[in-house]
């Protein structure tokens, strides 16, 4: 495990986009689930405005680690906030965009997006294979909508399933944690104080921090990054 600190959330973005972009340009094909949450957000706007033109994005299929179960021009879609932000400012074509389709009913929707993922990724150790899996971690500990009320998710067998936000009762779609976990790369873009205290149990160990879904990512063959600012690290 590895952990590269900036100064704030911009420039966790910004070390992330390097480390993005170097990996489109070494591919023939890069297969990426993305997250919602604060720091996607500055890092979309970030790829649209100043690596627009430095990767060939057709080598780029977008996925979603996760993904509310709400239409897409909703503002809680993580969907929406890619697309305002990333997608339509870049020349990706239509067909490598793979969204959840939050909009349907959500048992029925989980196990269709997990084909999509079956059918399109390469396999290894018998589950799909992602290049590369961006994470955010929620202040209660939650990465992608593994929530920690809903932990066996971690070893669900599905791609697939449903989280639900134990604060909202708002369902999701969320990758499982063993399928997470067999990505080449899993990278954690986490920032803000209110970070803090989740990331030093988690980093240090404490007791009861195995009760976090996030402390559950470690990569099976996999790089695991987490990309933090100084306030998100400021216990480390
Ligand atoms: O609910 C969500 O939040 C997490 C973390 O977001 P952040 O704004 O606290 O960084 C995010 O990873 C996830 O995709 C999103 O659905």
């Amino acid at each position: 495990m590895k952990h590269i600190i900036s100064s704030d959330a911009q420039g966790t973005a910004q070390a992330f986009a390097e480390f993005l972009i170097d990996q489109i340009n070494q591919s023939n094909t890069l297969n990426i689930a993305l997250s919602g949450g604060s720091t996607p957000k500055i890092l979309f706007e970030l790829l649209a405005d100043e690596y627009e033109e430095e990767v060939d994005w057709n080598k780029v299929n977008l996925y979603w680690g996760d993904e509310r179960c709400v239409p897409p021009t909703d503002g809680d879609s993580n969907y929406k906030m890619t697309n305002d932000l990333l997608i339509t400012q870049v020349s990706i074509p239509d067909s490598n965009v793979h969204r959840v389709l939050g909009e349907n009913e959500p048992e029925g929707e989980a196990a269709r997006y997990g084909k999509d993922i079956s059918d399109n990724l390469p396999a290894a150790n018998g589950l799909p294979q992602f290049d590369i899996i961006i994470l955010g971690m929620g202040g209660d500990g939650h990465t992608a909508s593994i929530f920690p009320h809903e932990l066996e998710l971690m070893n669900d067998e599905r791609v697939c399933a449903i989280g639900v936000n134990p604060d909202s009762g708002q369902k999701r779609v969320t990758l499982t944690g063993p399928v997470i976990n067999n990505a080449k790369h899993v990278c954690f873009l986490v920032t803000g104080e209110g970070k803090a205290e989740k990331i030093d149990e988690i980093f240090n160990k404490k007791e009861g921090s195995e009760k976090y879904p996030a402390a559950h990512i470690a990569p099976t063959d996999g790089t695991l990054t987490w990309y933090m600012d100084q306030a998100a690290a400021v216990k480390l």
